[in-house]
């Protein structure tokens, strides 16, 4: 999508208000395939200046007993401008959760998500956020050693972790002394452990954790987490946690959440950038597609919360071909 493309498309949607609070003037019309009922379908924005700007969305209004499920696409003119309303949403969600249950779970992936969480630890964020409340997870791991460079544990404790003052017995990071295998069914207890001590919520839905808040990337080949393209344990449905011995994006050896746990989240933030996710973008969002090639990131679909993609120009780049 060019940039004056995006610019006459801003123009023409509006979203009702009672949808979004956080309504920005300005709203994108997307074609219809865009508009359409696959599950991965999304209404868009283009918010060039405000903070946060989460414009449109798409809910299914639920009925007692019910549940819904809410997806908005927003697309940055600039990454800066995407890790600061990353920031403030994770802020007000934080928040939220601290308030309401005395606890926030987040999920953590490893890769560019990384750095785009780079303005919590910054004012006014850094202040005002209560660290005290973070229960911090990983919906991936590499099995290898914490301070090894291709650790997820040690990105993330390199550039955010160290930098907010989070208790260090509520960062959960994998048993880097245990095989894939051991180490995912001992990740799969801690989780169950701390189900039972009521920090992570259960779902009553679907019966796996309900985390607070997801905060993933994607890959090139449409991989979230450590769920690739073809791969079997994309299709895992009882198991909490497991683990690859073959990922085609090294490190081999991996643990991964599995899809019924992602799915179960409260919230994700699934933030891609850049023209190298240019084509899964576009795939994800286009229709025609059988049910039966869905790549992991068209498969990220919550049954009962709010998935929010925070995106830059390059990566929707394709999208006027739709
Ligand atoms: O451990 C990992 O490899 C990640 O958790 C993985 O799922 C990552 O999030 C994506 O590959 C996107 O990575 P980039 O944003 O760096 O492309």
């Amino acid at each position: 999508m060019t940039t004056s493309a995006a610019a006459s498309a801003t123009a023409a949607l509006s979203t009702p208000s009672s949808v979004n609070p956080h309504r920005s003037s300005s709203a994108l019309r997307l074609p219809a395939s865009l508009r359409r009922s696959h599950p991965n379908r999304f209404l868009s924005s283009s918010p060039s200046r405000s903070p946060l700007v989460p414009v449109s969305a798409m809910a299914s209004p639920a009925a007692a007993g019910e549940t819904s499920s809410r997806k908005k696409l927003i697309i940055f003119d600039a990454e800066d401008d995407l890790a600061a309303s990353l920031a403030k949403y994770t802020s007000e969600l934080s928040a939220k959760f601290a308030a309401e249950r005395g606890a926030f779970t987040v999920v953590l992936s490893g890769g560019s998500l990384v750095k785009a969480l780079r303005k919590l630890a910054e004012p006014p964020y850094l202040e005002a956020v209560d660290w005290s409340k973070w229960h911090v997870f990983w919906v991936d791991e590499r099995v290898v050693p914490k301070d090894h460079a291709d650790s997820n544990y040690r990105l993330a404790s390199d550039q955010f972790l160290s930098k907010v003052p989070i208790p260090a017995d509520q960062v959960h990071a994998i048993n880097d002394e245990l095989s894939s295998e051991g180490a995912a069914g001992d990740y799969e207890t801690r989780l169950k452990q701390l189900a039972k001590n009521g920090v992570i919520e259960l779902s009553p839905v679907s019966g796996f954790p309900k985390f607070d808040l997801m905060l993933m990337g994607m890959g090139p080949d449409g991989h979230v987490a450590s769920l690739f393209p073809g791969h079997p344990v994309v299709n895992e449905n009882q198991k909490w946690v497991t683990f690859v011995k073959d990922s085609p994006k090294p490190p081999p050896e991996r643990i991964t959440f599995t899809f019924p746990v992602i799915n179960s989240s409260a919230h994700i933030a699934l933030v891609i950038t850049g023209a190298g996710k240019a084509g899964a973008v576009h795939k994800a969002l286009s229709e025609g597609q059988s049910t039966s090639d869905l790549l992991p990131v068209e498969m990220v679909s919550l049954q009962n919360g709010e998935l929010v993609w925070f995106t830059d120009k390059p990566a929707v780049s394709m999208l006027s071909s739709i």
